[in-house]
């Protein structure tokens, strides 16, 4: 199983908060992606199966991908469930600039603290996402005007658990094209990491991760993990180390 990021997008080179805003994935996005697929095809690998958002960067990201490996007739299933966490009234926000507002420590508790949401986005926001079609199927109750580390696990881990376990269970080879917090919420379940380390964990953008995992769903360590995961980043190792930095100084 091969979990990415999507490639950087526009929002990301703008250093502003995403979350369920459709951006676009930047020119030096839609590259990481092919890469990303370049990468899987030189190490070998193949799937029967894809997963992704209902969000553009996620998307485009599958495609390139997919289309780098020549795999572009395999199924694709979208999900809002693997969505970014939703970023509440932080959306549209430069990172730096809310932490010239609200301070250094309250945004690193926004970003990585486990249970605490950002503030909400107000429902007569035109980007409340119960005005966007795609999500007519989500009663209100359901359709988030924010979501911590934790609420988001509260989606994905079920739609791990019903839709893509059975999958594995099948023996299929899947490739899951989703967002730094969605991944986040699944690698925190697939490795048990603790809430406390959560915090710690950032996932660079379109860099392919592989989990091998045993009859039980635990994930095999490889040697090349970088801790607390499990799986490996394929590519080089420390340009990887680099950009997951990068994630961790967008508010510095
Ligand atoms: O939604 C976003 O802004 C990003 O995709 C993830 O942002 P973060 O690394 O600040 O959580």
């Amino acid at each position: 199983m091969v979990l990415v990021r999507h490639g950087e997008s526009e929002w990301n080179k703008e250093n502003r908060f995403t979350g369920w805003y459709d951006v676009q994935l930047s020119e030096k996005g839609i590259a990481e992606a092919k890469e990303g697929g370049r990468l899987l095809k030189e190490a070998g690998f193949t799937f029967d199966k894809a997963y992704t958002s209902v969000l553009r960067r996620a998307i485009k990201t599958c495609w390139l991908v997919l289309e780098e490996m020549d795999l572009m007739w395999i199924p694709v299933e979208k999900a809002w469930q693997l969505n970014e966490r939703h970023y509440g009234a932080l959306q549209g926000l430069d990172k730096n600039e809310t932490v010239a507002k609200h301070g250094k420590d309250q945004v690193h508790i926004w970003r990585r603290s486990y249970d605490i949401p950002p503030p909400p986005l107000e429902k007569n926001n035109p980007h409340y996402p119960g005005n966007d079609v795609r999500y007519g199927q989500l009663l209100q109750r359901e359709t988030p005007v924010t979501e911590s580390l934790k609420t988001t696990l509260d989606r994905v881990v079920p739609f791990w658990e019903k839709v893509i376990k059975p999958d594995v269970t099948a023996g299929k080879g899947l490739l899951i094209a989703a967002h730094g917090n969605s991944l986040r919420a699944l690698v925190k379940k697939l490795d048990n990491i603790p809430d406390s380390d959560i915090t710690e964990l950032n996932i660079p953008t379109g860099t392919p991760l592989v989990y091998e995992l045993d009859s039980e769903f635990k994930p095999i360590k490889h040697k090349e993990s970088i801790g607390p995961l499990s799986g490996r980043y394929l590519g080089n190792q420390e340009a990887i180390k680099a950009r997951i930095l990068g994630v961790k100084n967008q508010t510095k």
